[in-house]
C-alpha cells in the first residue's frame, strides 16, 4: 500500500515545476522528518484481508460530517499559501474541490481572501489558529461565517511553530512580494502577523465554542485523553493529525494513534484523520479503522502545482474512485460495513 503510482508521479510532476524553496516548504517536515515519513510507513505496514461474496449493490460513499453532506469521506485539509504552488492559488484550489463534489478547509494563511474563495461555489470549512488577541480572533471567525464557510476548524498542536531544517536552509522566512495571509487583515485593512499562542488551553476551545454559531472540530489531537477533554468541551469533531509531521518530530502517525482515539471518543462526534493518506486504499484502512473520513494535505498541493483546478479535481477524484475501487474489492457497499477486522500488519 502506501503512496499510489498517482501521487507519487503528481509529487514528482510538482517538484519538476515548482521553486525548489517553496517546493520544500510545502514538502518538508519537522527535525529529521521521522514524523513525516511515519505517516506513510504507517500506511505501508497495513494489508487488507478482504470478504467476498458479499451481495450485490453500488458502492455508497455518502458521509455526514459537521455541517456539511458529502458524496465521499475525503475532506482537502488547511494549507497555508497555495499562491506558492500555483498564481490562481486558493481560488484555483476550490474550484477544483468544487468541481470533484468535495470540501475545502480554507487555511488561516491563506494567499486568497476567504470571501473569493467562497465565491467559487465550493463547500469550505474554515482553520482558525486561536491569536493571544481574542477580539481578532473572533472577528476572523466571524468572518468566515459570513462568507458560508460551514465549520470551524481549531488547530491545537501548534503552541510553538515545529522547526524546518529545510527552510532554515533556505533561509525561507518571507512570503514572495505581493502575497501575504488576505483572511488575517483587521479592520483597517492592515494584515496581522500570525502569533502563535503557547498559553492555549481547553476553557478557550469552549470559548470559541461560545462565540460562534458554527460546529467546531479540533484538529491535532493523537492522545486518546486529550480526544475525551476536546467532547466535554463540547467540539463537534476531533481531526487526529500531527500536522503531516511539521510540529512535533517523533511523533507517532496518525494511523497508529487512531484506534486509540476512536475508542476514546466512542462514537459521540466525528473523528477524521490527516497524515500520509495518499491512495484510496490508504483511505479505506483509516476508514476500517474507525475514522469517518480523511483529510489530504500534500497530494492536493501536487495536483495545484501540476494543474490548477484540473490537477485538484484529478487529486481528489483518484483518491474517491480509488477508494469506491477498493470498498469493492473488499466486500464493503458503505463506510459503514468497514471494520478493524479486515486489516492486519503481517
Ligand atoms: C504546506 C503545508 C501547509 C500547512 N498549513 C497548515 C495550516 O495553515 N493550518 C493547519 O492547521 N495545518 C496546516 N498544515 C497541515 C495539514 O492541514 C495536514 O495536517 C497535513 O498536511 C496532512 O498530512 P499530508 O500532507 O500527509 O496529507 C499544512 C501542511 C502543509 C504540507
Ligand atoms: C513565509 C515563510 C514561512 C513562514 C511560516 C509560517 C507558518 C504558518 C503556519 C502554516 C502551517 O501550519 C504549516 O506550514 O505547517
Amino acid at each position: 500500500m502506501g503512496p499510489s503510482v498517482g501521487a507519487r508521479e503528481a509529487e514528482r510532476g510538482a517538484r519538476a515545476v515548482l521553486d525548489p524553496v517553496h517546493f520544500d516548504y510545502l514538502a518538508g517536515g519537522a527535525g529529521d522528518e521521522r514524523t513525516l515519513t511515519g505517516n506513510e510507513d504507517a500506511f505501508a505496514r497495513r494489508r487488507l484481508v478482504p470478504r467476498v461474496l458479499r451481495g450485490p449493490g453500488p458502492v455508497d460513499l455518502t458521509t455526514d460530517l459537521p455541517g456539511v453532506r458529502l458524496a465521499a469521506p475525503v475532506v482537502v485539509a488547511p494549507t497555508a499559501f497555495h499562491r506558492l504552488a500555483h498564481r490562481a492559488g486558493e481560488v484555483a484550489t476550490a474550484t477544483g474541490v468544487r468541481a470533484a463534489g468535495g470540501l475545502l478547509t480554507v487555511s488561516t494563511m491563506a494567499t486568497t481572501a476567504v470571501e473569493e474563495i467562497a465565491a467559487t461555489g465550493a463547500a469550505l470549512w474554515f482553520q482558525l489558529y486561536l491569536q493571544p488577541d481574542r477580539a481578532f480572533t473572533a472577528a476572523v471567525a466571524a468572518r468566515a461565517a459570513a462568507a458560508g464557510c460551514r465549520a470551524l476548524v481549531l488547530t491545537v498542536d501548534s503552541p510553538v511553530r515545529g522547526r524546518h531544517a529545510r527552510d532554515a536552509r533556505h533561509r525561507f522566512t518571507e512570503l514572495p512580494a505581493g502575497l501575504v495571509c488576505e483572511n488575517l487583515r483587521d479592520a483597517d485593512g492592515r494584515v496581522r502577523d500570525l502569533v502563535v499562542d503557547p498559553d492555549l488551553g481547553w476553557d478557550d476551545v469552549a470559548w470559541l465554542g461560545g462565540t460562534t454559531s458554527l460546529p467546531l472540530l479540533v484538529k491535532g489531537v493523537l492522545h486518546p485523553a486529550d480526544a475525551g477533554l476536546a467532547v466535554e468541551h463540547g467540539v463537534d469533531g476531533i481531526v487526529v493529525s500531527n500536522h503531516g509531521g511539521r510540529q512535533l518530530d517523533g511523533a507517532v502517525s496518525t494511523l497508529d494513534a487512531l484506534p486509540a482515539v476512536v475508542a476514546a471518543v466512542a462514537g459521540r462526534v466525528p473523528v477524521l484523520l490527516d497524515g500520509g493518506v495518499r491512495s484510496g486504499t490508504d483511505a479505506l484502512v483509516a476508514l476500517a479503522l474507525g475514522a469517518d473520513a480523511v483529510m489530504v494535505g500534500r497530494p492536493v498541493l501536487w495536483g495545484l502545482a501540476r494543474g490548477g483546478a484540473d490537477g485538484v479535481q484529478e487529486a481528489l477524484e483518484d483518491l474517491t474512485d480509488g477508494l469506491a475501487h477498493a470498498m469493492a474489492l473488499v466486500g464493503a457497499h458503505r463506510p459503514g460495513d468497514l471494520g478493524p477486522d479486515l486489516v492486519t500488519i503481517p
